[in-house]
């Protein structure tokens, strides 16, 4: 059965530019659940991280509206001292890139032993060591003990991850964000990580997103997909359905499919253009409209909404009925419908 950790509600994370602001996450709704991968997947700039950082209560000058329900709260409108409370305990990040997300100046050791210590202040300093040691082990690190005593630039990238895994896991937290925690590490630290965050989430039975522009990466971990455009989702569904069936033509692109536009089956092949930067983003209808100029109007709706097509199948706009697979097609044809 599923149980429902995180609920976000119409969420919208704005950033000031100028007299302005502008929506980097735009009226997204969506849950987690607990022991599920949920994957965000979308191109650079189309919010993946604004929606991450929202939900960890990482932006500071940003205007937050709608709701992130997480246990009892409502991270949208928490205070800096709930949020501080629970990040690091409920809620645990992995960042992209571990060499900025750690202490240059402290020892591996303590920059795990204080995140262990903010949360619970009476274990005694013995047994802080001991769990210390406890997770280096379990991230893969080969000699904790040594590990313990090292500074941050004595590791390879692939124990520095480890390391920032470590810390993102150190007090179980039940919602766990991975924000393209491979991305700077070479082929086969990366398949090393990815296999360390599979086997954390059959141990933990965390919730966890899994921020990617890595396809490949969302096949081999996630549960179900969420994939965004341009602040907004797109498209959602589990991640057999979306690979096997993929509908919106911007996923279709990503997922490099070859579906067959009623007016010119090639275009589709290369998506031109590219997200557009967060001031010009299109804010009025199917915003990926400019994209695929040569579908008529028509095929747009005024206002897209996020249509049911399967049960859990979500798909924004109705232009995704003007794409089709091949096999549909030669049916289509079949039972001269094109
Ligand atoms: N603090 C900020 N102030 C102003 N604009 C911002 C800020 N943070 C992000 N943006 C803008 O918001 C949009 C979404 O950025 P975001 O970092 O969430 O994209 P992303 O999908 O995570 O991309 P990437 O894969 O490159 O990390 C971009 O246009 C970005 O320039």
């Amino acid at each position: 059965m599923k149980q429902e950790l995180l609920q976000l509600k119409n969420l919208r994370t704005s950033f000031r530019i100028g007299d302005e602001y502008y929506a980097a996450v735009d009226d997204v709704s969506l849950t987690v659940n607990k022991n599920e991968v949920l994957a965000v997947v979308g191109e650079s700039g189309c919010g993946k991280s604004a929606l991450a950082f929202s939900v960890m209560g990482l932006h500071t000058r940003a205007k937050i509206e709608g709701n992130i329900l997480f246990k009892d709260h409502d991270l949208a409108h928490a205070s800096p001292g709930t949020m501080n409370r629970l990040r690091g305990k409920d809620l645990g990040m992995i960042f992209q890139d571990p060499l900025t997300a750690l202490n240059p100046l402290m020892i591996i050791g303590d920059q795990i032993g204080e995140v262990i210590y903010l949360h619970n202040k009476t274990l005694s300093q013995a047994n802080r060591k001991k769990k210390v040691l406890e997770l280096l082990d379990k991230v893969g690190i080969p000699r904790p003990e040594h590990t313990y005593n090292q500074y941050p630039h004595e590791l390879s990238g692939g124990m520095r991850q480890r390391v920032v895994i470590a810390i993102a896991i150190a007090n179980d937290p039940e919602l766990l964000i991975a924000d393209e925690p491979t991305t700077a590490l070479d082929a086969t630290i990366q398949s090393q990580i990815l296999d360390l965050i599979t086997r954390l989430k059959k141990d933990m039975h965390a919730g966890i997103i899994l921020i990617t522009h890595d396809l490949g990466v969302v096949a081999e971990m996630a549960d179900r997909v969420a994939v965004m455009y341009a602040g907004e989702i797109v498209e959602i569904a589990d991640v057999m359905t979306l690979f096997g069936r993929p509908l919106h033509p911007y996923t279709r692109s990503l997922l490099n499919s070859v579906p067959n536009a009623e007016k010119d089956q090639d275009e589709l092949h290369v998506i031109q253009g590219i997200v557009p930067s967060l001031k010009n983003l299109p804010r009025e209808g199917c915003r990926f409209k400019d994209r695929i100029p040569w579908l008529d109007e028509s095929a747009h709706e005024e206002n897209p909404q996020m249509h049911e097509v399967t049960p859990g199948h979500f798909v924004r706009c109705t232009c995704y009925k003007h794409f089709h697979f091949p096999k549909e097609r030669k049916e289509e044809k079949h039972h001269g419908i094109s």
